[in-house]
């Protein structure tokens, strides 16, 4: 099912699984093209947005068919034990580089079920490179995975995820969100030079 041997497998029948049903369908024309960035999708997100004092500041950049590649530095700001980044926060890197898929696809999907796999602690001040895909869409549901390596794109592998994102109507956004911030969100030129590509009717 998956176009990238480099990212382990991690077997099972999890609900990240998909099913043997599920397609690989094509790239949206009016995603980003191989080796341009997927802007942050907010700037007030704590994972992409450059409107953030402690955020991760992931940068990503959209690679052939649907997979793209992130990174970000871990600083102070991101310590669980001393010296060693969250793994919270390392899963929120997981969630916003894997919700990136979706810009590939150029539908809105919100995160089902995440699951991180932890392999070598990750020191303040390394730099972790991702490398997500999708690996199978059934419906709504948009079947994804990824490797995290430390100080290269083929340094060691410190973690492994999977995510399940179920694809979701704009209204998911305009309707839950707080009403200022949504308001606020509109007058973003990202958000709107995003929301502009989307096919919003899932
Ligand atoms: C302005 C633009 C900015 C765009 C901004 C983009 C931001 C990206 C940010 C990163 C991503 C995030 O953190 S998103 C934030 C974290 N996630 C969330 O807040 C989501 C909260 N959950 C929900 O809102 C809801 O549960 C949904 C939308 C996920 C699903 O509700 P629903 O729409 O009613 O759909 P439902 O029928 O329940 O489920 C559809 C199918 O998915 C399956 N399914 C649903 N949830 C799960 C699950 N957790 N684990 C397994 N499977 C699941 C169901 O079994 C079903 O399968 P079948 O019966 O069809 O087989």
């Amino acid at each position: 099912m998956t176009s990238d041997a480099a990212i382990p497998s991690r077997g099972g029948l999890l609900p990240t699984t998909p099913p043997a049903d599920a397609v690989l369908p094509e790239r949206n024309p009016n995603a980003p093209a191989p080796g341009q960035p997927i802007p942050s999708h907010y700037t007030r997100c704590f994972v992409c947005g450059d409107d953030h004092d402690a955020g991760l500041r992931l940068e990503v950049i959209a690679g052939e068919g649907l997979s793209l590649t992130g990174s970000f530095t871990v600083s102070e700001h991101h310590q669980g034990a001393p010296g060693l980044a969250h793994g919270g926060l390392l899963t929120a890197a997981f969630d916003d580089a894997l919700g990136s898929l979706n810009w590939l696809l150029s539908a809105p999907a919100v995160t089902g079920r995440l699951e991180t796999d932890f392999r070598r602690p990750v020191p303040v001040g390394s730099t972790l490179h991702i490398r997500a895909e999708v690996v199978g869409v059934k419906g709504r549901k948009v079947f994804t995975k990824a490797v995290g390596r430390l100080g290269s794109a083929d340094g060691p592998v410190a973690l492994t995820a999977a995510a399940l994102f179920i694809q979701v109507p704009i209204e998911h956004f305009t309707s839950n969100g707080r009403p200022e911030d949504v308001a606020k969100a509109r007058e973003d030129r990202a958000v709107r030079r995003s929301v502009e590509n989307l096919e919003v009717n899932p």
